[in-house]
This record gives structure tokens, sequence and C-alpha cells, in this order.
């Protein structure tokens, strides 16, 4: 009697399984001398070469439930034999099938989809929360906690450095750490495409799809960058049925809601929105004090709140980019072998960091900037460009030329002229009082950052 070849795929599966989740003495010992005789009936006979293994296998139970379940999509049950009941020679040829190497083949690929990509430094432990992930992170929690349930997919969208990629691979690390044998895979939308295309040019379509469609979680990152590759698109979309079908948990992220994926067909983007869709926006400027005071401790450096508050001030694009400007200030701190970092030190060390500086954006027009500015501190226009002088009116001029050299790179004299034929002289001296104060003002670095978000 020979094994079929779904069994053999079944008892490698069931030892690369103990293998991961046993000690390597007890697989030795246990597991290793074991054979597999027949699944009939949807139970499996195994053979134990020693009957005081017994007790042991008794407790395995998981172990051929999770295989049978993969391999035959069942429950699979068993039946332990020894020497007393059964005559082995009568199964003789399962030993040496259990050494092909076609089995040997599907053993090591089965235990090549153990790789599930995922980094074990993104936890839920060690993502800050605030304002601009809030939602997110509870969707994410809920996911991890009760994986296939009410949000799948759950569809996490936002611009780059937010958190995307860490809250993906938190809700795997989580999901691991209470059930090591799940089937998870982190994977970017670039690698499954490549994993596509190598597959189908090695002809190897079938170990492709057995791979992610008997999965119990897929983490699709950056899915936008499947745009326009439409094989993939098409096996996405069988994996996505099949695996939503089982009721396996599909978490995706993009830069981008679903229904702005214009390249994709509709009854893709209609999926993504069977579950749950949220997004992450940047964090506020209490946000980013959060990060900074989390993080900072991985620098090992003295970093006084008010250094941290300007740090804050300065950077309020995303959360890589503060994680940016932290190892910066370490090797600046490292080269000039200073312990605390005051804020002439940070202004220095950062002052070569693209995201400090205020992007510049030709299409923002004086104007607008002008508008915006009266807007918030309650003025009218007329008055910011007039040559009244009281403090509530030259206060906010400054910040509108302050922000007009900032955001349009205009020159100096072009923007005296903008605030009713003003010198030059006056918009530098604007220009520096503002920047000066902004290295302090927590209260201005915050109105600034208000101020930006109506621009965009
Ligand atoms: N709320 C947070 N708390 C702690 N760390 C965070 C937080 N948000 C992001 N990070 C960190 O910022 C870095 C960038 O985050 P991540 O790679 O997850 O961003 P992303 O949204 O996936 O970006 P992209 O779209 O560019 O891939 C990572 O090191 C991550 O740990």
């Amino acid at each position: 009697m020979s094994l079929t070849q779904k069994e053999q795929a079944f008892w490698a599966r069931v030892k690369a399984l103990a293998q991961n989740n046993l000690g390597q003495a007890s697989y030795d010992f246990f597991i290793e001398p074991a054979k597999l005789l027949e699944i009939t009936d949807h139970n499996a006979k195994i053979y134990l070469d020693n009957n005081m293994h017994r007790d042991f296998w008794k407790k395995q139970e998981d172990l051929i439930k999770t295989a049978g379940f993969e391999i035959f999509g069942a429950e699979i049950s068993f039946s332990l034999y020894s020497a007393d009941d059964i005559n082995l020679a009568d199964y003789e040829n399962a030993d040496k099938l259990a050494e092909t190497s076609e089995v040997r083949e599907t053993s090591q690929f089965i235990t090549s989809e153990l790789k599930n990509g995922l980094n074990h430094k993104y936890t839920f432990q060690n993502f800050v929360q605030g304002e601009g992930n809030r939602m997110t992170l509870g969707a994410a929690i809920a996911v991890a906690n009760d994986p296939g349930g009410m949000y799948n997919p759950l569809f996490i969208y936002g611009g780059p450095g937010l958190g995307k990629t860490h809250l993906m691979n938190a809700i795997g690390n989580e999901i691991l750490n209470d059930k090591p044998d799940a089937r998870i895979k982190y994977v970017s939308s670039e690698n499954f495409v490549n994993d596509y295309v190598q597959s189908s040019r090695k002809n190897q379509m079938q170990e492709f799809t057995d791979q992610y469609r008997t999965l119990d979680l897929l983490l699709l990152d950056d899915i936008q960058f499947f745009a326009k590759k439409e094989g993939t698109i098409n096996e996405f979309f069988q994996t996505f049925n099949t695996l939503h079908d089982k009721g396996a948990q599909i978490v995706i992220s993009s830069d981008r809601p679903p229904n702005e994926l214009n390249e994709f067909e509709e009854r893709l983007k209609s999926r993504f929105s069977w579950g749950l869709t949220t997004d992450i926006t940047a964090p506020n400027y209490e946000d980013r004090m959060a990060i900074l005071l989390n993080k900072v401790d991985e620098i090992a450096l003295k970093v006084p709140s008010e250094t941290l508050s300007y740090i804050a001030g300065r950077i309020d694009s995303n959360v890589r980019d503060l994680e940016g400007a932290l190892k910066n200030l370490k090797f600046y701190a490292n080269t000039y072998h200073i312990d605390t970092i005051d804020i002439d030190t940070a202004a220095k060390a950062l002052s070569n960091l693209e995201s400090t500086k205020i992007t510049q954006d030709k299409d923002i027009s004086s104007q607008k900037i002008q508008e915006e500015v009266a807007n918030f501190y309650k003025i009218s226009v007329a008055d910011m460009v007039s040559k009244k002088r009281p403090k509530e009116i030259a206060y906010p001029r400054q910040i509108a030329m302050y922000l007009i050299r900032e955001i349009t790179g205009k020159s100096l004299p072009a923007i005296g002229k903008e605030f009713g034929g003003r010198d030059h002289t006056t918009v530098i001296y604007a220009h520096k009082q503002i920047s000066d104060k902004m290295k302090t003002d927590t209260n201005l670095q915050k109105e600034m950052d208000t101020i930006k978000s109506h621009l965009k």
C-alpha cells in the first residue's frame, strides 16, 4: 500500500508544524520516528515505534487538525498503532515513500510557506495612539481579536510613513502570539507581483495558489502598486474570493481609498468595501510630541522637552520623518560629542532634513495665504495689507509674510509689494521674528499647523 500525494503532503505538514511548535528534542524523540500508514474516512492511522509515545501523541490533536484542514479542507481524526496492533510490513511503502523527492519538495515548499514575512519589531504595544490613527488602531485590534469576523477585509489607507505597515504587522504578530500555527503572510504588493510572475514563469502556479489560498491571514501592503498588472489583479481577485469564502482574514493597505484606485475593476473595489475601510491621517502636534517622547529613549540622549517640542513643530509630515529626525540628532550628537540636545543644536542637526522645511508649493497664491492667516486671526485682509500697526494686525501680518516666503519662495521685495508696498527690510524682519519664535513657542507651532492644513 502506498501513500497518496495528499497523504504525503499531510504528513509532511504535520512534521513541519511539529518542528515549529515543539522543541527539537521532542520532535526528534516522538515525531520523527512515527509513520503515517494511511488516511481512511478522514482518520489518519499513525504508527508509533514505541508504545510509550502514545500519551505524547494523544496530545497532538491540534497538529493533525491543522494539517488536515490545510491539506484536505476537512477535519481529520487520528488513531495510534504500534507493533502490538499491526504488522508494519503490511504498510512497507509508507516508510520509503516518506523519503521520495516529491515529498521532500512538498515538505520544503510547505516549510517555506511558514516564512510569514512579518516584522516582529512592529507590535500594538509600541504603536502610539493619536488623533489621526485612533479608529484604524481600534479596527486593527478588533481584527487581531476576531480574525475573519466583522471587519473582513480591513482596508487601511493613508499617506506615507503614517503606520500602515506597522499596524498590519502588529495584527499578524498578535494573532501569531495567540495561535502559533496560524498561516499568516505579510507581503508587499510588489512581492506578490514578483511571486506571481516567477511562479507562472516556472510553471509553478499550483504552488503559488496552494500558498496563498490556504492562508488564515493575508496582509497585503501598498495595493496601489498593482495598477495595470492585469494578470496579478486577476490572481489576487481569485485569492481574495477563496480566502473570504472560507472566512480567512484579509487586510489591505493603500495610499488612497478603494474608490480612488482607478485602474482596478469595479468588482474588486466593491469587495474592498465589504468589511471596513479606515484611514490614518498625519499626526497633529500633540501626537507628534507623544511619538517623540516615546521614541526618544531609543536614541539614549538627553533631549529636553522644549527641544522635542521644537522638533514636533518643525516636522509635521509623518512619523517616518520624526524617526529620521531623531536619527539625525543622534548622529550629530555622536559626531560632536554632545549629550544634551538644546534647541540650537537640534536646529543645526536638522537643518538639512527636507522634512523640516515647509514644502514649497508654487500653486498656493500669496492671496490664499493672506486670506487663511487673516481668517485664522479674525482680521480682514484689507487690514493686513494696510499701514495699520496695532499688534493684533501686525503679528498676523508677519506670519503671513513668513508663510508666503516659505511656501511660495517669492523674493522679499515681491512679498513687500503684496503688503501695501512695504520695503523688503520689513519682510526680512518679519521672517526673522517669526522663525525665532517658532523655535520655542508651541502655540505658534500649532497655529502654523492649522493654517497650513487649510492651505492644502
Ligand atoms: N503611531 C505610531 N507609533 C509608533 N511608531 C509609528 C507610528 N506610526 C508610524 N510609526 C513608525 O513610523 C515608521 C513608518 O511607518 P510605516 O512603515 O508603518 O508607514 P506606512 O504608512 O506603511 O508608510 P508607506 O505607505 O510609505 O509604506 C515605522 O518605523 C513605524 O514603526
